[in-house]
Order: C-alpha cells, then sequence, then structure tokens
C-alpha cells in the first residue's frame, strides 16, 4: 500500500496537510459540544439562571456543530479530489504499463485479471484513500483528547469506558482474522467472473448457434455462486460487527448512567448537581471515544481488501517488460527491407517444446517469400519474431541486417505493416481505422489508394459515409472478408518496407484474392512481402516458399523447384488444386 501511495503527488501531499488543519479545527470543535452541553445542563439546574444565557450557550453550541459540519465537508471535498487523481494517474500508469509488455506478460496475467486489477482494484485503493484521509488522522486524535478531556474525572467511570473500548477491539480482532483471507480471494473470484463474461460476450454467436447458453449459464452461475458465497461471508461477518458495536456503546453509556446514580446518591446534597453534570459531559466524551475507535475499525474493515488490491496493482506496474527496447532507429541502406532468420529457436514461455527449431532463411529486399504447412507447425510463430511480439528462444532475427532487439521497438514497427490472422477492426470509421497508429508520416493521403489496392473500394464506397462510414468494435457490422480487405488496407497505408501477412488472405474468394495480389505487387515494388498462407495459389508466384513441418523447415525454393523435390508440398499442392492447374 505504501509502496502505491508513492503516485501520489508532492501537491496532493500539501493538500492532504492543509486539511489536516480542518480536521484538527473538526475535532476542537465537537470536543466543545459537550462542555456547552455541561453549561446548559449547570444553568438549567442552577435557581435565576436566564433564559437569554441559556440560548447564548445554546447559540455556541449550533454554531460549533454547523462548524463542526462545514470542516467535514472540506475534508471530505478535499480526500475525494486527492484519491480522484490518484487513481485516475495509477489507472493511466497500469494501463501505459500493460502497453509495454509484451504478450508473454499479457498471458501471465491474463486479460480479465489485467482488467480487473485496471478498475475494481484501484476503486478498492479509492476508498480507503477518501475514507482513510478522512478518518485516519481524525479517529486517533478524537480519541486521545477526549480521553485528556474526561482522565481524573471518575476512576468507575473510566474503566467503564476502556473495558467497552477493550471489548470493541477483541471483536473487530476476530472480524478482521476471519475475513481476512476472503477478500484476497475476493478479487481472484472477481478476475474469474470478469474471464468468463468476457468469454460469454465474444463468443455469444457460437454459443446461440450450439445452444449451449445453458453450459455458459452453469459456467458464469459457479463463478457467480462463489463470488456471492464469499462476499455473503466476508458482509455477513462485517454486518455482525454493527449490532456489536451499538450493543457496546448503549452498555456504555447504561454503565455510565448507573455508576453515576450510585454515585450521586452516596454523594452530599452541594455535590450532587456537579456530579450529574459531570456524568452528562463524561457520557459524551465517552461516546466521542467509542466513536473515535469505530473510524478506526472503518478503516481496519477498507485496509485489507485495499491491501490486497494495492498487491495485485502493484505486482503490474513492477513487472519488467520482457522486451528491452534498443536505440537504433534506422538500418544501413544497404539492407534496407532485408529479413533475415539465423539458426532461430523459439518456445513459448512455460512450454516445454520448441515451435521452432533451427530455422534460417533470407527475404532479400523487395521478394515475396511465402511460408506454408499443415496448421499449428509454426507459420504464424515465425512472421511474429518480426515486430518482436514475442524473442527468439536462441538465434537471430535481423531486419535491415540488425538484430531486431536492437532497434526502438516503435523504429521496428514503423518499418512494418503487418495483418494478423484474425482481423482487428476498432470503433470508429473507415479512414480511422486505415490511417491508424503513428508511424511518423500522415496516413491520411494514401487511405484511398491503399482500400483500392485492397479490392476494398467497392463495398466502403457503398458504405453509409463511404470513408467516414461506421465501424462498430471490432468490426462487427463487417463480413469477414471486408474486415480482412480492411486489415490489409491498413498495413499497405503505412507504406512500409516489409510487409506482413499472417493467414490473411484465407476470407477472400480466390478471384479477389488474385486480384488483390497482383495489385500489391504492382503497388508494392520494392517491399518485401512475408506471406503466411494455407491456399498454394495464394503462393505459387512466391520468389521463395518455405515448407514448415513440425516447427522445421523440410523444403524451401520456388513452386517449381518444390514440385520436384518436396513431398510435402507436393502432398498439400496436389490436394488442393488439379494437376492441370498446377501444370
Ligand atoms: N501463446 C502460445 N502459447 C503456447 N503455445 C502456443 C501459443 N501460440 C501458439 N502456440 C503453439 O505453437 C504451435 C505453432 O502455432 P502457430 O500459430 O505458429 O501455428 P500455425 O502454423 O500458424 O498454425 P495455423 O496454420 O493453424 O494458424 C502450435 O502447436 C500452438 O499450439
Amino acid at each position: 500500500m505504501i509502496k502505491l501511495l508513492k503516485h501520489l503527488e508532492p501537491r496532493e501531499w500539501a493538500l492532504f496537510a492543509f486539511s489536516v488543519l480542518f480536521i484538527v479545527a473538526q475535532v476542537w470543535l465537537d470536543l466543545e459540544l459537550p462542555d456547552y452541553m455541561s453549561d446548559i445542563t449547570r444553568l438549567i439546574q442552577t435557581p435565576g439562571s436566564k433564559m437569554s444565557e441559556i440560548a447564548a450557550t445554546g447559540g455556541w453550541m449550533l454554531l460549533c456543530a454547523l462548524g463542526s459540519l462545514a470542516t467535514s465537508i472540506i475534508v471530505a471535498g478535499i480526500a475525494a479530489k486527492i484519491a480522484a487523481n490518484f487513481s485516475a494517474r495509477v489507472r493511466s500508469r497500469l494501463f501505459n504499463k500493460v502497453q509495454s509488455f509484451s504478450m508473454e506478460e499479457i498471458n501471465s496475467f491474463s486479460t480479465a485479471s489485467l482488467i480487473t486489477r485496471s478498475t475494481n482494484d484501484i476503486t478498492q485503493v479509492q476508498m480507503l484513500i477518501v475514507i482513510g484521509l478522512q478518518l485516519l488522522i481524525k479517529a486517533p486524535l478524537l480519541a486521545v483528547w477526549a480521553i485528556l478531556k474526561i482522565t481524573g474525572k471518575s476512576w468507575q467511570w473510566s474503566l467503564a469506558t476502556g473495558t467497552a473500548v477493550g471489548v470493541l477491539i477483541v471483536i473487530v480482532g476476530i472480524c478482521v482474522v476471519l475475513v481476512l483471507p476472503k477478500f484476497q480471494k475476493l478479487q481472484v473470484l472477481t478476475d474469474n467472473l470478469n474471464r468468463v463474461a468476457r468469454e460469454n460476450l465474444t463468443g455469444i454467436r457460437v454459443i446461440r448457434a450450439y445452444n449451449a447458453e445453458k453450459y455458459q449459464e452453469d459456467k458464469f452461475g459457479t463463478a457467480n455462486d462463489e463470488l456471492t458465497r464469499t462476499n455473503l461471508f466476508a458482509n455477513n461477518v462485517l454486518s455482525a460487527m454493527m449490532p456489536s458495536i451499538t450493543l457496546i456503546m448503549s452498555g456504555l453509556s447504561l454503565a455510565i448512567y448507573w455508576i453515576g446514580a450510585v454515585m450521586i446518591q452516596s454523594a452530599d446534597a452541594g455535590a450532587k448537581m456537579g456530579l450529574f453534570s459531570d456524568m452528562i459531559v463524561f457520557s459524551s466524551y465517552a461516546m466521542q471515544v467509542v466513536m473515535a475507535f469505530m473510524m478506526l475499525i472503518i478503516i481496519f474493515i477498507l485496509m485489507p481488501r485495499a491491501h490486497v488490491s494495492a498487491k495485485r496493482i502493484n505486482e503490474v506496474l513492477e513487472t519488467r517488460p520482457s522486451l528491452t527496447d534498443g536505440s537504433l532507429t534506422a538500418a544501413p541502406s544497404s539492407h534496407s527491407g532485408e529479413v533475415e532468420f539465423r539458426n532461430v529457436s523459439f518456445k513459448y514461455p512455460d512450454a516445454e517444446d520448441y515451435v521452432l527449431k533451427n530455422i534460417s532463411f533470407t527475404a532479400k529486399k523487395g521478394e515475396t517469400v511465402a511460408f506454408i504447412g499443415s496448421t499449428g507447425c509454426g507459420k504464424s510463430t515465425v512472421v511474429n519474431l518480426i515486430p518482436r511480439f514475442y524473442d527468439a528462444t536462441s538465434g537471430e532475427v535481423l531486419v535491415g541486417g540488425i538484430n531486431v532487439n536492437q532497434y526502438e521497438q516503435s523504429a521496428l514497427r514503423n518499418k512494418m505493416g503487418y495483418v494478423s490472422q484474425k482481423a482487428v477492426l476498432f470503433g470508429g470509421t473507415v479512414t480511422s481505422n486505415i490511417a491508424f497508429g503513428d508511424n511518423g508520416r500522415d496516413l491520411n493521403s494514401d487511405v484511398v489508394d491503399a482500400v483500392y489496392t485492397s479490392q476494398a473500394a467497392d463495398f466502403v464506397e457503398k458504405m453509409d459515409g463511404s470513408y467516414d462510414a461506421h465501424i462498430a468494435q471490432g468490426g462487427t457490422n463487417l463480413s469477414g472478408g471486408q474486415k480482412q480487405r480492411l486489415s490489409i488496407a491498413r498495413a499497405i497505408a503505412r507504406r512500409p518496407e516489409i510487409l506482413i501477412f499472417d493467414d490473411s488472405f484465407s476470407a477472400l474468394d480466390y478471384k479477389t484474392d488474385r486480384k488483390l495480389r497482383s495489385e500489391l505487387k504492382k503497388e508494392s515494388r520494392g517491399t518485401t512481402m512475408l506471406i503466411v498462407a494455407q491456399r498454394i495459389g495464394t503462393i505459387k508466384d512466391a520468389d521463395k516458399i518455405i515448407v514448415l513441418e513440425a516447427g522445421q523447415i523440410a523444403g524451401m525454393g520456388t513452386h517449381e523447384e518444390l514440385m520436384e523435390s518436396c513431398s510435402i508440398y507436393q502432398e498439400i499442392a496436389y490436394s488442393q488444386l488439379s494437376k492441370e492447374e498446377l501444370a
């Protein structure tokens, strides 16, 4: 928690220090009230007292109460402002941190947990700060000040108050011990609920198509029930605390009046009135002492959950991204646009086996290199090493003759246009999706050309608003092929040195696929292209085709060469095309 509080700025600490003045004023005003009450009691009991005197004392009492209210509003306002600014800052630092993560860190935390940590966990800490800033100084100050005011009045009353506070501490201690482990569990269960809810929403079409609503409902129900059970347990324990506190407060009042009654009865006539007034004042102060402990209890209730949340937030903030940034921004012009793998092997973090083994090839500037092979043989993994979504476990991946980890990540990625296997579109317009990101140029001017090259013009220009047409989040208002063409346009609009297509033509019909590739060839002369494909037709004209089998290169060459020499390639080719087409 302390570590997380380092994110508070000096200005906010200064504001907090300023609010302490108001807290002191508030406590002083609160503790003035019993004194005025004692005065009024004395005035009422003194024969010959004037009504105006009582009214004046009552007026001061009212002023103190209003003053206390005003100071508490000011303190609450300051606390809310500090806490809101703090959580906004931590949220944005968390967001930036996650942006810097490689897939390795994102997978290890899980997307659902990262969302809970950026939302629910920050809210827990924010709540503690709001309440803590108001009560953490006030409660001990009020307790000590009130105790000082009543010490020396009567040891019997003091003993009763001390006993009440002792019992209160024991009850709270038991409750905290009972609920503490549940708070830890609550956050993990919230992660789980988030995960199931996310999965349900993203997979809604498949769920409906397979009538799997009941299955998903059960899955959600299990996660929800477990969260509810844990929440209920924690809340039941905490709610049992409130009646106990009320019981203690009432019991303490009763004890003070009982002791007072006995004392007054045995006192002589002259001392009776003073004792009665003392009893009223003492019981008010004793209530303040108990109230102060109650405030501390509230903090103790919020603390464990906020502590768990703070730990979870810190875990993310303190994780060092496994991808370290290099310093280079450009490659020597003699090698520009070149991609080379030198004996690259790779295994996914936490996986036992290597997914790629000793991969070596070179794609020269302007060349088209294609990857083909059975599903799961490692084609996507090869191309994902080029923009450093992951780093090679051994060997070297070079772009422009330089190891990719020597580049600044943004400079490296500016050299590339990457089209992922699953087309990803963002909420916005056609233009905002194509002129996406930043590569140091105004991309807007290239949007129309890119749309024509990617064969997307026919549907984009028919859309309502054309290039300004609305695209829903995830591109849900477009067909699979349309989404693919827009993601291809996004890569082309960057006019990069290297274009990477990870199985990006699969949703296109053969005619569009052929047209798109021939336009691409014309428009992107000099651009190195790396194409992962399942269809021989898509890659037949490539300068080099690499056949992968279980993470290893099983053949490399042109279509004709591989048809001669590589049995795996022949198998794939014959399964897709007739002998006449291949001839
Ligand atoms: N994030 C990951 N963590 C662990 N293993 C992974 C991960 N992604 C992929 N793999 C494994 O790596 C292997 C290669 O996957 P890859 O996606 O590169 O295959 P692919 O040849 O592109 O397959 P496809 O043609 O089906 O897209 C597979 O066995 C897969 O199970």
